[in-house]
């Protein structure tokens, strides 16, 4: 029977060595908890001896009843002046009181003589004695040969010397770090066959550094050439370019090397993942990251989209329900008619797709692109407008006209926004006025006092982000403006666009919208 891939996840370490990321103990813990779940193989959770946050990781980690992963604390080899015994690093990472823990040591002579400053001799017996310390002690170790590729490159027969210093000491595997992240993959292919070849009996691993971008591909060449174990991160955070990224690696093992991987039951839950542990460090998501990102299965090319609803696999290379993801189209300048109907299917509008309309919608469409619109992330913009032009819908909202004035009171060193709205509702129109510091929450809240005596469920929409982007900058203050709302009912999220040359009448635009939009909602449409 083929033995699976092992994971071993080290976002709470190395990923946290990448610019940016940094996670409270209790979102590590979750994360950890998450991870587990997941399916991963080895959590490793931090450094003991680096900082109070990652000793209370260490301590919280202990009451955690995990289902199948195992906790591992990180550090390095003793230093060249103290025993094994002696050195207060090694002991803080028994104290962590994990089942496993990982050293790293160095392979690469540069690094023993002019970083570590002591002897290759010296270099080979603190790795032994370290492993062994903590082998003796009842810890299952893992051993990170840092700058594998580099030192093999350098000395070859040293740096397998290293790794036999390990096994010796009772390491349960051989990691071959590409520390520095320059490898190319048929360097890495090369170099693991030959660490495979020489220690049949030990699994090797691979944690490979993305700084030439070859992450993921060294890391899969890794495997290819006989690594059991591969080290990486979710999302590939992780010192400088990050590490070799699980959320791409993961999938590629499984759907496309046919590897078999603890985790493979779960990876529908793979983009909840990925979103998870980006939540948990505060970032912002890659809209582009392969296989989880919200592009990696968006059409905006006229031509994929109509590709894609004859045959859905033309322009997809998995199902992108394996990773938890989904099809999308985006509607744009770029789109032909079947974007248009693969999008009015998604959003739930019925539309017949030899209607002669149909091309005087498109170009619609693409006149109001031409003039600032982008209807990419505002697909409840797109529905009105498609209900507007193919389905005759009118609108519930009937603008008279606003009005909004920005002021600054030095004495109270604030500034004050008042904005009036007259809209016409029926046969009756409603005359409102709000105040706000800003001139988006005071028109903002006048057009919802104008609204919500006729449709009350208008009070539950919440304006949850407001983008605004000059399109023509050339053209200065008289450039266009495209202004994209969000808002949430609680229970569903959605975009809305307007565009003008003057800002607070694209903003209008969008929050009029939004409510239309609502109101469609509501009335079940
Ligand atoms: C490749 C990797 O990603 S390894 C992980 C890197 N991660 C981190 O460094 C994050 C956590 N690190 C830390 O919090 C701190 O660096 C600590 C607590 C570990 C050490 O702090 P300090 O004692 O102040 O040392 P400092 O950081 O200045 O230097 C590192 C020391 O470790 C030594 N060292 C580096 N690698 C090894 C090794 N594999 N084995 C033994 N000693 C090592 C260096 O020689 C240096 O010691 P020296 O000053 O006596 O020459
Ligand atoms: C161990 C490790 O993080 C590295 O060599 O990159």
């Amino acid at each position: 029977m083929t033995q699976a891939i092992k994971i071993y996840d080290t976002t709470l370490r190395d990923g946290t060595q990448g610019e940016g990321v940094s996670f409270t103990v209790a979102g590590k813990i979750r994360v950890a908890e998450k991870l587990d779940q997941f399916g991963i193989d080895y959590i490793e959770g931090g450094w003991p001896g680096s900082n109070p946050r990652d000793m209370a990781f260490f301590e919280e980690a202990q009451k955690l009843t995990l289902k199948h992963a195992k906790i591992s604390a990180f550090g390095s080899t003793r230093r060249a002046s103290l025993s094994a015994e002696e050195d207060p690093q090694l002991k803080l990472l028994l104290d962590a009181k994990t089942p496993v823990v990982t050293i790293f040591g160095k392979t690469w002579l540069l690094h023993v003589e002019e970083i570590l400053r002591t002897t290759a001799e010296e270099n080979l017996k603190m790795i032994e004695d370290s492993v062994r310390f903590l082998t003796e002690n009842g810890r299952e170790v893992i051993y990170d040969a840092e700058h594998f590729f580099d030192g093999f490159c350098d000395n070859p027969e040293y740096a397998l010397k290293t790794l036999e210093a390990a096994k010796r000491g009772g390491a349960v595997n051989l990691t071959l770090c590409d520390t520095n992240g320059g490898k190319l993959v048929s360097e890495v292919n090369d170099i693991v066959s030959r660490v495979v070849a020489h220690f049949p009996e030990t699994p090797i691993g691979v944690h490979c550094h993305n700084d030439s971008g070859l992450g993921v591909a060294v890391s899969l060449a890794g495997v290819e050439s006989g690594a059991a174990l591969v080290q990486g991160t979710i999302n590939g955070v992780g010192e400088r370019n990050g590490n070799g990224n699980l959320t791409t690696i993961m999938p590629n093992l499984i759907l496309k090397m046919g590897k078999e991987l603890n985790c493979a039951a779960n990876l529908h839950q793979l983009r909840d993942l990925s979103l998870f542990v980006d939540e948990m460090a505060n970032r912002a998501s890659d809209n582009s990251a392969p296989f989880v990102g919200p592009a990696a299965f968006a059409h905006k090319g006229g031509v994929h989209a109509d590709a894609a609803a004859k045959v859905k696999h033309s322009y997809e290379h998995i199902e992108p329900e394996l990773v938890g993801n989904r099809t999308r189209v985006l509607v744009s300048d770029m789109s032909g008619r079947s974007s248009v109907m693969m999008k009015a299917k998604e959003i739930g509008v019925d539309l017949d797709a030899r209607s002669p309309e149909l091309k005087d919608f498109l170009a619609e469409l693409k006149e109001l692109e031409f003039r600032g619109y982008g209807y990419e992330a505002a697909d409840a913009s797109f529905k009105l407008l498609l209900k507007r032009f193919l389905k005759g819908k009118k609108d519930e909202l009937e603008l008279i006209g606003y009005r909004v004035m920005v002021g600054h009171q030095s004495a109270l060193n604030r500034t004050v926004s008042e904005a009036t709205v007259q809209v016409k509702i029926g046969e009756e129109i409603h005359h409102t006025v709000a105040e706000a510091s800003g001139p988006v929450g005071a028109l903002d809240d006048a057009l919802r006092k104008a609204i919500a005596p006729v449709f009350p469920e208008i009070m539950e929409v919440e304006l949850i982000d407001f983008k605004v982007r000059i399109l023509d900058s050339q053209h200065g203050a008289d450039a266009i403006t495209r202004v994209q709302i969000e808002s949430t009912d609680g229970k569903e999220i959605w975009g809305t666009v307007g565009a003008s040359d003057n800002i607070i009448e694209a903003t209008w635009e969008a929050l009029v919208d939004s409510m239309e939009y609502k109101i469609l909602l509501e009335s079940g449409e």
